[in-house]
């Protein structure tokens, strides 16, 4: 048995059940917030306040003062690994991230790694750590590699990621070599987070639901196995959740094969499925759809109803099945809360 903490999320993850779930929600830093689009103006950009570790500070604790949430999320992306491997990194307004040179038109060992990008992150993690109540758990994160990798090879975000899926069966040893890259700077960026102050970590595959059995096990099982193996041996105690996106029937032999404490549900999973599908007493988190926060009322009441008794019996997170969306109301959020607490 672990010693219970005062930070509730941070027992669920350990595999304890709390009375009334620990609740946060991905995304939670960002546009639906006054306070944070205020902010963003002022410091002109996303990269911008990402990079400057008092604005990033005071964004992840923006809805934890507001909201009370049981975990702050670190402010900031999963595009800062290549970034700091050496490829160019910005935003467009109103599109999204931009990579230069992209991978499809260029060498991985042309890149000039730049890991000092990632310092203004981790003095970020000191300070949030810091400034955080004693009940609240702290969540570092980074992306995992095919979805990291994605955007390497096409340069932006894209529908199917055809390219890196053509480059993964055309050119297998060098997109190999790709993720075998990521992994190590994710291992490395990881344990500084550990190191500077965070109680868990989350790997984010946003683009695992896009690969046939076959590559999932090759681009997604056993990197993210691998990320869990080699941070473990760093640092024994590492929490790790594992959210791999679009996984779908897939999801059990991702949460075997990799070793992630905890994992993550879409909203396209059945909570009743799910529970049924995983292994007893392995921790979930969601898995709300991001819409039905939008919907409010008895379509809110209702989801949240249907995954709270779908999860009584194992170690529960509540969360989204995805990021919530910047045209979220805010007393959706507040309702949310006062239905899952019950209050
Ligand atoms: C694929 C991906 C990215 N970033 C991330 C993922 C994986 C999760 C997912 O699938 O959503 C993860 C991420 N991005 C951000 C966080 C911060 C922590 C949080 O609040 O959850 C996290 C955990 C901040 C952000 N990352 C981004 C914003 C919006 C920036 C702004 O315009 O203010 C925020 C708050 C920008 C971003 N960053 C990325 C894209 C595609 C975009 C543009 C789309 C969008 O604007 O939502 C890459």
């Amino acid at each position: 048995m672990s010693a219970q903490s005062p930070k509730k999320l941070l027992n669920v993850l350990r595999g304890n059940q709390e009375a009334i779930p620990p609740v946060w929600l991905m995304r939670q830093a960002g546009r639906y917030l006054p306070e944070y689009r205020a902010l963003r103006a002022e410091k002109g950009g996303f990269l911008a306040l990402a990079y400057d570790s008092d604005a990033a500070c005071e964004i992840t604790l923006q809805p934890i003062r507001r909201f009370g949430f049981d975990g702050a999320i670190l402010f900031s992306d999963i595009l800062v690994i290549p970034h700091a491997m050496g490829q160019d990194l910005w935003f467009e307004t109103g599109e999204g991230p931009r990579l230069a040179p992209r991978l499809a038109e260029s060498r991985l060992e042309d890149f000039v790694p730049a890991p000092q990008r990632l310092a203004p992150v981790i003095d970020t993690v000191r300070k949030v750590s810091a400034g955080l109540p004693p009940e609240t758990t702290f969540l570092g994160f980074a992306g995992s590699p095919w979805t990291v990798a994605t955007y390497m090879v096409h340069g932006q975000g894209s529908k199917d990621q055809a390219e890196a899926r053509r480059m993964a069966h055309a050119e297998p040893e060098r997109f190999g070599a790709l993720i075998d890259a990521i992994i190590s700077a994710t291992v490395d960026y990881l344990g500084d987070q550990i190191d500077a102050g965070v109680d868990a970590v989350q790997l984010f595959d946003s683009w695992a639901g896009s690969l046939s059995p076959a590559q999932f096990e090759k681009w997604v099982i056993a990197p993210n196995a691998e990320i869990v193996r080699r941070l473990k041996a760093r640092k024994p105690n590492a929490v790790i959740i594992g959210f791999p996106k679009g996984a779908g029937g897939k999801l059990a032999a991702y949460a075997e094969g990799t070793g992630v404490d905890a994992l993550g549900l879409d909203e396209t999973v059945d909570p009743h499925w799910a529970n049924r599908e995983l292994r007893k007493g392995l921790p979930v988190q969601g898995n709300l759809d991001p819409l039905a926060l939008i919907a409010g009322g008895d379509v809110l009441k209702d989801a949240v109803k249907n995954i709270l008794s779908a999860f009584e019996d194992r170690p529960h997170i509540f969360n989204l099945g995805h990021g919530i969306l910047p045209d979220t109301p805010i007393e959706n959020v507040e309702m949310l809360l006062n239905l899952v607490r019950k209050a």
